[in-house]
């Protein structure tokens, strides 16, 4: 069963220099007549793609050919410029470390917030708290804010809910690379629980041999544009060998 396609997705973007928007210099270059539009990239460029439910996918690249992007279309956090994106069932994206958790408020209280926000209600999420702190290695953590937090606890965390409440997606973005060894191997024991489960797994990450033990099939992501999609194998062997002739 087809769970994720896209059809022609493409998304342009203001480049960085947007991000220091500043309304009286951008008046003051109009009276000057300096004025100009403000810079576009297209960070992805006509995706296609087809998920089948229970697929563990990797996805490959350089820095900022669009990886990030792409998990970021399909869970709905940011809007395609143009082409459609139809996902089916529940998804749990774990995109940014700590996005979706407030700094200010207990990390009971987040796990709270973070399930009601992707759709449980606040008693069943109580339910699941114990064993999110347990998988999370957070037991003594339950009442310190999140700000108290480490980064690589962040992570941990992220991953404990996303994965308690077993989503029919699982979205990771390179949230492995956090953790330290013994937290990694057991995040790996629990995506292997997800692939049985029949779950659909889309993972960005730079660790190849990861996409190669752990996933089915392989995307290589080039400047917004799929440039190779196949085993994960194959896929990892073609970007490797791309890599060499730089
Ligand atoms: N908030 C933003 N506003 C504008 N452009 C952005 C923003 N975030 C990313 N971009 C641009 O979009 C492109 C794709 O970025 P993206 O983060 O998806 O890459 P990536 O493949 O995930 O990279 P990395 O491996 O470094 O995480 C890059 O050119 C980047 O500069």
């Amino acid at each position: 069963m087809e769970v994720i396609r896209l059809d022609e997705v493409s998304l342009w973007r203001r480049t960085q220099e947007e991000f220091s928007y500043d309304l009286k210099k951008t008046l003051l270059s109009v009276i000057e007549g300096k004025y100009r539009q403000p810079a576009k990239k297209l960070v992805l460029d006509k995706i296609d793609l087809v998920v089948e439910r229970g697929e563990k996918i990797g996805i490959i690249g350089a820095n900022g050919s669009g990886k990030s992007t792409l998990l970021k279309i399909i869970s709905g956090i940011l809007k395609q410029s143009s082409g459609t994106v139809r996902v089916r069932g529940q998804i749990a994206p774990l995109i940014e470390l700590g996005a979706g958790f407030d700094a200010e408020i207990s990390v009971m209280d987040n796990i709270l917030l973070y399930g009601v926000l992707l759709g449980f209600s606040r008693s069943e999420m109580r339910e699941r708290t114990q064993s999110i702190l347990d998988f999370a290695e957070l037991q003594d953590y339950a009442l310190v804010p999140v700000k108290g937090l480490s980064s690589g606890m962040v992570a941990r965390l992220g991953f404990a809910i996303a994965t308690d409440i077993q989503p029919d997606i699982l979205i990771l973005d390179e949230v492995l690379s956090v953790g330290d060894e013994s937290f990694k191997n057991k995040c790996k024991q629990r995506i292997d629980k997800f692939w049985d489960d029949n779950a659909t797994v889309l993972v960005v990450s730079h660790d190849l041999r990861f996409v190669q033990q752990s996933c089915v099939r392989g995307i290589w992501l080039d400047k917004g544009k799929i440039l190779f999609m196949g085993g994960a194998d194959e896929t990892v062997d073609c970007y490797l060998e791309a890599l060499k002739k730089i």
